[in-house]
């Protein structure tokens, strides 16, 4: 599913008025849709609702007018004078009959239900003064909230606290989701977010173009791996894991036994001398192979069959792990580059990006969580510190020329062509030592079997979460890979995939 900037959203708007919708028609559902909503949180009780001074405001009262057509016990506070209205709002307001009272703090009172019609997509500089002072007001009072659009204070695009910001028990967003429903803290303050139909059709898309998006099965369905039946192990792909020393050789097997459970045919851990016994004596599916340099690793690529590679959990930082990378992307394997792989660079990330480029691979993922994040791309946070989770890891991916997944709540894959999705299906009880391992195999797994590196990393953080949901609180990684199968065979069902 996609999601629209505010920009883009008032493109859709325009879009759909120029079609023949009028903007106080769209205005008119939207109000319903809010009533409708705030009719399910409050049966019974008075409801206040909180107008700002744009078309935010408009809808607030629209929805006024159709609960108190329903018999509800309504008020509306109007934070400017009711003539400072204009275009629809102004239109909205006329319909309202009842008393507009005055942006006074102490006219809360104890409502059943807060409609939030301060700001939507139109705020656009902090919250200050009698604003400010409303937002918190509304917070203090305790009463449920149910905001329209956007939690009044949330930028709509990037997620963030514009200086003071409403805490919703309900969100009710028009057409698509945007950016802040899905980006921390605004997914937070949102609380329950429904998107509502106002008649703005989809054909509004093509014209728009959106280029972010819900990380959803529907986005990567039509890629989604599924074995055919004349197939055999090696037309699934056979991916490696290079392994650290005798010390760290948890990592590199639960990223390889995820990868395995993930469906590619094959899985081998590449392992130095020192950590053989240790590896071979804790795998069995999964194989392992002696590795212990640049050049022992370029000689296992020499076989073609060997068509993913992961390497970074565990492997060491330093000039050994840099010489592994080099040589894994000279002979061009679908990559994932992980923890150690990517600090190895925090010195000199441009040396990574330079090789990447050069080799002019498409398959290559980079997995970061926001420490690694920031030891490769700490130059570009510098010049532009404002930037969103979204804004940061799509300039990312421009930058390096590689797929760049920055982990955490609400994970957010970019490719360097701009596209990018943002997870919300991952439970907080995934923040667990060696879960980032298992990701990456995961996705090692999906590049194994030939799904393009964009697809691969959205499919593998989804289902990752999936995991995380399926395993419960109280997991620990090595969970993870054995819950696997139960979210796949939902996602089979899911697709029809008849087996
Ligand atoms: N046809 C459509 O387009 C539809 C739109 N719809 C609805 O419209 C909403 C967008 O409406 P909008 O563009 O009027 O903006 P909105 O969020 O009401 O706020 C703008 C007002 O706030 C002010 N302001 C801004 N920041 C401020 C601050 N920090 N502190 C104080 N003031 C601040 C700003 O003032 P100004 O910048 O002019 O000084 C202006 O007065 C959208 O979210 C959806 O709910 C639906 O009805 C469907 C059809
Ligand atoms: N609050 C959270 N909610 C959901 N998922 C989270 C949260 N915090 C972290 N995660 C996920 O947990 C995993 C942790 O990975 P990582 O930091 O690499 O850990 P490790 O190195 O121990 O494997 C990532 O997939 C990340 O997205
Ligand atoms: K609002």
């Amino acid at each position: 599913m996609e999601i629209l900037t505010t920009g883009e959203m008032e493109q859709a708007d325009r879009l759909a008025i120029a079609g023949g919708t009028s903007g106080f028609a769209l205005m008119l559902r939207a109000g319903q849709a809010v009533a409708d909503t705030a009719a399910d949180l409050a049966e019974e009780g008075s409801i206040l609702v909180v107008a700002g001074c744009g078309n935010n405001g408009g809808d607030g009262f629209v929805a006024a007018t159709e609960l108190a057509a329903r018999g509800y016990d309504v008020s509306v506070i109007l934070m400017c004078e009711r003539s400072s209205l204009k275009g629809d709002a102004a239109l909205a307001a006329k319909g309202w009959k009842g008393p507009v009272l005055p942006c006074d703090l102490s006219t809360l009172g104890s409502p059943a239900l807060i409609i939030d019609a301060l700001f939507g997509a139109g705020l656009n500089r902090p919250v200050m003064g009698d604003a400010r002072a409303m937002i918190e007001a509304i917070i203090a009072n305790g009463a449920p909230v149910l905001s329209i659009d956007l939690p009044s204070g949330i930028n709509g695009t990037t997620g963030a606290i514009m200086g003071a910001a409403i805490r919703a028990t309900e969100t009710v967003t028009f057409f698509r989701r945007k950016p802040a429903h899905l980006l921390l803290p605004g997914r937070i303050f949102c609380g329950r977010v429904r998107v509502a139909d106002i008649g703005i059709t989809d054909a509004v898309l093509h014209k728009i173009r959106p280029i972010t998006f819900e990380n959803i099965p529907d986005y990567w369905q039509s890629v989604f791996p599924v074995p055919p039946i004349d197939g055999h192990k090696y037309a699934r792909g056979h991916a490696v894991v290079v392994s650290g020393n005798l010390t760290s050789t948890g990592a590199a097997r639960l990223s390889a036994r995820s990868a395995l459970r993930m469906g590619a045919g094959l899985v081998s851990v590449l392992s130095p001398d020192d950590a053989l016994g240790a590896n071979a004596a804790a795998l069995t599916a999964v194989m392992v192979r002696r590795m212990n340099d640049a050049a022992g690793l370029a000689e296992i690529l020499e076989d073609r069959r060997i068509n993913a590679c992961v390497i970074g959990p565990g492997a060491g930082i330093g000039e050994e792990t840099r010489a592994l990378v080099t040589t894994a992307i000279a002979a061009k394997r679908a990559l994932v580059l992980d923890a150690d792989a990517l600090t190895s660079f925090a010195d000199a990330p441009g040396r990574l990006f330079e090789t990447i480029k050069q080799s002019g691979s498409a398959d290559i993922i980079l997995t970061p969580h926001e420490g690694e994040f920031h030891r490769l791309f700490s130059e570009m946070i510098e010049k532009h510190p404002l930037r969103s989770k979204l804004e940061r890891v799509r300039a990312a991916a421009e930058r390096s020329e590689a797929v760049v997944l920055l982990k955490g709540p609400g994970t957010v894959v970019a490719s360097p062509d701009g596209r990018a999705t943002i997870a919300a299906n991952a439970p907080p009880w995934l923040a667990t030592a060696g879960s980032g391992d298992v990701l990456s195999g995961m996705i090692g797994g999906l590049l194994a079997q030939r799904v393009p590196a964009f697809e691969a990393a959205c499919m593998g953080v989804w289902m990752h979460g999936e995991t995380g949901l399926e395993a419960g609180p109280g997991l620990i990684a090595e969970d993870l890979p054995e819950v696997l199968p139960a979210v796949l065979r939902r996602l089979y069902d899911r697709f029809g995939v008849d087996y």
